[in-house]
């Protein structure tokens, strides 16, 4: 009996991980019977006050959890309102609209009343095209009457793959879901749409809720074994010495946030490598932070035979496109990880095969687009209404050979390989000028200091949430890095 916290399933292969139960001789209605269960014990635990408790059924299983839900209210002494369409017959869902008294009004009859709490069990992992017109007005009319909704699995109208609506959708203010959560549980909006989330066991056994889809929310498991120990023994230059390229004289800021992000996530040195023009400037803010003037590639070529220098940022505030493209040339043939961020991803808009040709074998390269640069980079994924968040990043993934941190409140972190890890738990005030230019800088210094790419960037956004969290809601990007802490 188990429930996986933090695996990802496709509601594909969670009917799957259904039939493997059913298989193993948990008998479907058994699994039924305990969904309906949390979800009848969701709605008593959260609307104590309600007066009547309104059950939209569906067609299938969905609507078979609710039929149980319904039963078990009316078994508690609520007064139970069941509305939708008849199961199936011969299936569980058949079963429980049998075993549960009263009968099913249709959709239409329901007449908003103060009191009422809705259990969505209209449709659930099953839904695969938009609702129909007269469960779009159901959907409006519960909206309109500001009626709570409980979804069962899911919000009806929500995508469990992608996370997007289909067409009208529920606005959840509590989803009750099964053995392990689906993508559209954390991408947004899929997430807001389900409000709290309620993750139960239905006697599903752990060793069966696998999935075939390396894809898992985001956490310690996939990073902690790679992450830097602290070594007595270590000196500065074992601890990596991480570039960060800076703008020019008024855009170097950018990258001074990025710098100082890479000594307090660990690297034992940051340079700046700044065009002349801005040394001095650079120099009034700089301490801890090392300063070298790069005017142009073959400067940087040459300071590249240093084998010392472990890993390079290029983007935040660096300005000029074409100089970025002229260096990232250099960069990509050093051999050592590199992230690129800002204008080092607009340099290359449209020519992302010209940015993966400079970064072939071993992948090194790490970008972190927000949704706009990367849709400059990759229009046509972005474009494409069928691709989730999660397909996109894996994708662009494989077409750079690179780890993609797709940002946003949902940040996926992909890598070439497939794996997959979404980030839900940063705090909201995150998204503020010059937190992704300390978060380059986090996962430039885990990358300077051994991490694996994928591993590293897993690791640098889960920082990076705890320092948002730490540095608090009225936070500016300025305060972030001393709240970066080891994790
Ligand atoms: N371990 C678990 O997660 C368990 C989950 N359970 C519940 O089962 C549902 C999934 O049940 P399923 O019958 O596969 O699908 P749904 O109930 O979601 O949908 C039923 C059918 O509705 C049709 N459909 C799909 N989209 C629409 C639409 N927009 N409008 C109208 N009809 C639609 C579709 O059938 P068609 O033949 O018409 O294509 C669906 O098959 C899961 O969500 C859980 O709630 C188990 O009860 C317990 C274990
Ligand atoms: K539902």
């Amino acid at each position: 009996m188990a429930i996986n916290a933090i695996l990802l399933v496709n509601p594909s292969t969670m009917g799957k991980i259904d039939a493997a139960a059913i298989a193993s001789g948990i008998g479907g209605y058994g699994l039924m019977q305990a969904a309906g269960a949390h979800v009848a014990a969701c709605v008593l635990r959260y609307y104590p006050a309600m007066v009547r408790a309104i059950i939209f059924c569906g067609p299938g299983n969905n609507g078979g959890d609710g039929h149980v839900a319904a039963r078990l209210l009316a078994e508690s002494g609520v007064d139970v309102c069941r509305y939708g369409v008849e199961p199936r017959p011969g299936g569980d869902a058949a079963r429980a609209h049998a075993d549960c008294p009263g009968k099913i009004l249709p959709l239409a009859d329901w007449c908003p009343e103060p009191g009422d709490v809705i259990v969505d069990a209209l449709f659930g992992a099953g839904l695969d095209r938009p609702v129909n017109d007269e469960v779009a007005a159901l959907i409006e009319r519960a909206k309109a009457a500001e009626t709570p909704v409980v979804a069962v699995d899911l919000p009806s109208g929500l995508s469990g793959r992608t996370g997007q609506p289909t067409g009208a959708c529920f606005q959840a203010c509590h989803t009750v879901t099964f053995a392990a959560l689906k993508p559209g549980h954390l991408l947004m909006p899929g997430r807001a749409l389900c409000g709290e989330m309620h993750l139960c066991d239905i006697g599903i056994p752990a060793r069966l809720i696998t999935g075939d889809d390396p894809i898992s929310c985001n956490h310690a498991g996939l990073y902690n074994d790679y992450l830097p120990a602290a070594d007595p023994a270590q000196h500065k230059y074992k601890r990596g010495h991480l570039v960060v390229f800076s703008g020019r004289l008024i855009s170097g800021g950018a990258a001074r946030l990025a710098a100082s992000a890479g000594l307090h996530a660990g690297a034992g040195l940051v340079t700046l490598a700044t065009p002349p023009g801005a040394v001095m400037v650079q120099a009034t803010h700089l301490t801890a932070v090392m300063q070298r003037s790069v005017k142009s590639a073959d400067d940087l070529d040459q300071w590249l035979e240093d084998p010392r220098l472990a890993a390079f940022v290029l983007g935040p505030g660096f300005g000029d496109l074409d100089k970025a493209r002229d260096f990232v040339t250099p960069l990509g043939g050093a051999n050592r990880p590199v992230v690129l961020d800002a204008d080092g991803l607009s340099a290359f808009a449209g020519d992302t095969e010209r940015l993966g040709g400079l970064f072939l074998g071993e992948t090194r390269l790490v970008i972190t687009p927000h949704e706009g640069e990367f849709r400059r980079l990759f229009a046509e994924l972005s474009d494409d209404p069928q691709l989730s968040k999660i397909d996109r990043a894996r994708a662009a993934a494989k077409i750079l050979n690179a780890v993609v941190v797709y940002k946003g409140p949902d940040t996926v972190i992909a890598a070439p390989d497939g794996r997959a890890a979404v980030n839900a738990g940063a705090p909201p005030w995150l998204a503020t000028a010059g937190s992704g230019d300390v978060l380059a800088g986090i996962i430039g210094a885990l990358l300077a200091q051994g991490m694996p790419p994928f591993e590293a960037s897993c690791a640098g956004v889960a920082m990076h949430g705890q320092a948002g969290d730490r540095a608090g809601r009225a936070m500016t990007a300025e305060d972030l890095p001393p709240h970066i802490a080891p994790l």
